[in-house]
């Protein structure tokens, strides 16, 4: 080997030696912080480690962790303690701790799905709405879903995008575009009538498809055509397939850190792919946008209207991608899967469906043999709907989309002190509120496991009852959008539109359960956490028109 050979060997040897310390020392100083956090934690009770390296890693990968942080509730009490890896997390379940915690300015939201969604969301993997924590400077995610040095701060960005989002989502502004989210569930009834009582129909991906088209007409003033290609098979469907696709994808990058490095793997490369087919239909979007100003009431208008608090100026494209795409990421599955659930609990209750067609009767919104079609639905039927609203209401305790939703941690580097020194948060460790095992709570809740829209109906149906009051309110057990300043910004959309499509659909169908689903036993078997809470099979139903044709 001559000299310059071996000066090449030495400075590869001498690379590998610095990679390899520096994987080292991240190695051991993430270990120490562990132990460290694993003592000052010890004296919560948790489940134990499936093993010493990984901690309760392996929960990660079971679709039904929703069910699991339930029985943790059940077993270790409101608060319990889990390790993923090097990352400790404290699980609370109390209605007071979680109202503190929730407005608490010295915790703030972790960013612990970060690659994953932020790669959904945009190309550049910049933050966005939903994965960017409120007021803490943080680490930007690279395109490989890396971490690297933040490089610009996404708080303040933040704080402008939440403020003009929430003010698109106000009651003014949904009341303006109540037409529209009309016209998408009556595509839906439209499609439906097209089907024959004997055929089954997955409702579950039907019912996300109108809420696609929802977002698309409400927000962007664009029919995504998600519904209609259910009737045809036109190439205007791909928005609801890419979306789909590239939301699989990124719960895959979630629950796997280091898909993106299996780069030679089938599957890896299909995902790329879908999330490129989705970034693509959201530029389309984008364009659109640019090309002819939105209504005012659409949330198109008020992203427009946003000014980079760095730079004073409309934000660029690439910081309006990933804002669009996050909000069809965060609206359509959650919207679909909860009417979906709601279809089947209805299908499961005789009595309950009667009620609502009683309802539905009395308000004219329903088929009769004289009126084959019901009279359109109007902006102020919806707060009529009481029994159908708490029909939803109590679909959503059972079966919360978001349920696996809300993190927070220490934004300082000092512990936080909650529910007067009953949690203590250390820097760095997560506080992890589960939505489901609030909402299955056995010392919340009379037979949590039983459907009962009543239960909506009693005093401070939704309130903690025998709780202190913290901060002048009374705790609340109901919160399937979440709460706090990071609660759900699209939640006025998501009622109405859930309100909206439920009476014109009981007002046209009944809607039976397909014996393919095995029955609700086969339908509990399949319950399946990913980002939302859906059934594994669908929801594959008979829409058994009320009047026959
Ligand atoms: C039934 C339907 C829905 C449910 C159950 C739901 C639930 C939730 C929950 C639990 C969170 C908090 C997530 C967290 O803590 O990480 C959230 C946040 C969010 N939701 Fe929804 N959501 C629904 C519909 C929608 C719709 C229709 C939109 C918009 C089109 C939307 C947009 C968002 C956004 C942007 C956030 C992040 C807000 C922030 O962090 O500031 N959601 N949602």
């Amino acid at each position: 080997m001559d000299d310059l050979g071996l000066l090449a060997l030495r400075l590869a040897v001498a690379a590998i030696v610095i990679w390899v310390s520096t994987l080292l020392s991240s190695f051991c100083s993430k270990a120490l912080i562990c132990i460290l956090d694993s003592y000052k934690l010890k004296h919560i009770p948790g489940p134990p480690n499936n093993s010493l390296l990984l901690g309760n890693t392996a929960m990660k990968s079971r679709p039904d962790r929703h069910r699991l942080f339930t029985e943790w509730a059940h077993e270790y009490g409101p608060v319990s303690r889990r390790r993923i890896m090097f990352q400790h997390f404290i699980q609370v379940t109390d209605p007071a701790i979680i109202a503190e915690a929730v407005r608490s300015r010295e915790l703030d939201k972790k960013p612990l799905a970060g690659g994953g969604i932020n790669n959904f969301a945009s190309p550049k993997g910049h933050y966005n709405l939903l994965s960017s924590p409120s007021n803490e400077r943080w680490k930007a995610v690279s395109p490989k879903g890396n971490l690297s040095l933040l490089t610009s701060p996404s708080n303040k960005r933040w704080k402008a995008v939440r403020k003009a989002v929430a003010t698109a989502f106000s009651t003014a502004n949904m009341r303006a575009q109540f037409p529209n989210i009309r016209t998408a569930c009556a595509q839906l009834v439209d499609v439906l009538k097209t089907v024959s009582a004997d055929d089954v129909v997955d409702m579950d991906s039907a019912l996300c498809r109108e809420s696609l088209d929802v977002i698309g007409m409400v927000g962007f003033g664009q029919d995504l055509g998600a519904t209609r290609s259910l009737a045809s098979s036109d190439e205007s469907g791909q928005a609801m397939e890419a979306t789909a696709a590239a939301m699989l994808e990124a719960d895959r990058r979630i629950t796997d850190p280091l898909r993106m490095r299996k780069f030679w793997r089938k599957d890896v490369k299909e995902g790329k792919a879908a999330t490129l087919c989705f970034h693509g239909v959201m530029l389309g979007l984008l364009a659109g946008m640019r090309r002819e100003r939105p209504a005012e009431t659409s949330i198109a208008a008020h992203l427009l209207d946003i000014k980079d608090p760095d730079t004073g100026k409309p934000l660029e494209d690439a910081r309006l991608l990933p804002e669009i795409s996050i909000l069809f990421m965060a609206g359509f599955e959650t919207t679909g899967h909860t009417a979906a659930w709601t279809l089947f609990s209805v299908s499961q209750n005789p009595k309950v469906e009667a009620k609502i067609v009683e309802e539905l009767k009395s308000n004219g919104l329903l088929a009769t043999p004289e009126k084959s079609s019901p009279r359109p639905i109007e902006w102020d039927d919806i707060p009529k709907l009481t029994y159908l609203n708490a029909v939803i209401k109590e679909s959503m305790r059972m079966y919360p989309a978001g349920g696996v939703a809300t993190f927070r941690t220490p934004k300082g580097t000092k512990d936080v002190v909650l529910g007067g020194g009953r949690v203590v948060v250390p820097p760095g460790v997560g506080l992890h509120m589960p939505i489901t095992a609030v909402h299955h709570s056995k010392d919340l809740w009379e037979d949590p496991e039983d459907f009962k829209p009543e239960r909506f109906f009693e005093d401070g149906a939704e309130d903690a009852k025998g709780l202190d009051q913290v901060n002048g309110r009374t705790p609340v057990r109901f919160m399937p959008f979440s709460m706090g300043g990071r609660d759900c910004v699209g939640q006025t959309l998501a009622k109405l539109n859930l309100a909206t499509t439920l009476a014109q659909l009981y007002g046209n169908f009944s809607f039976r359960l397909a014996d393919e689903m095995g029955g609700p036993e086969g339908v509990k078997a399949a319950e399946c956490t990913s980002i939302t809470l859906s059934c594994s099979k669908g929801m594959k139903m008979h829409a058994v028109p009320r009047v026959p044709s």
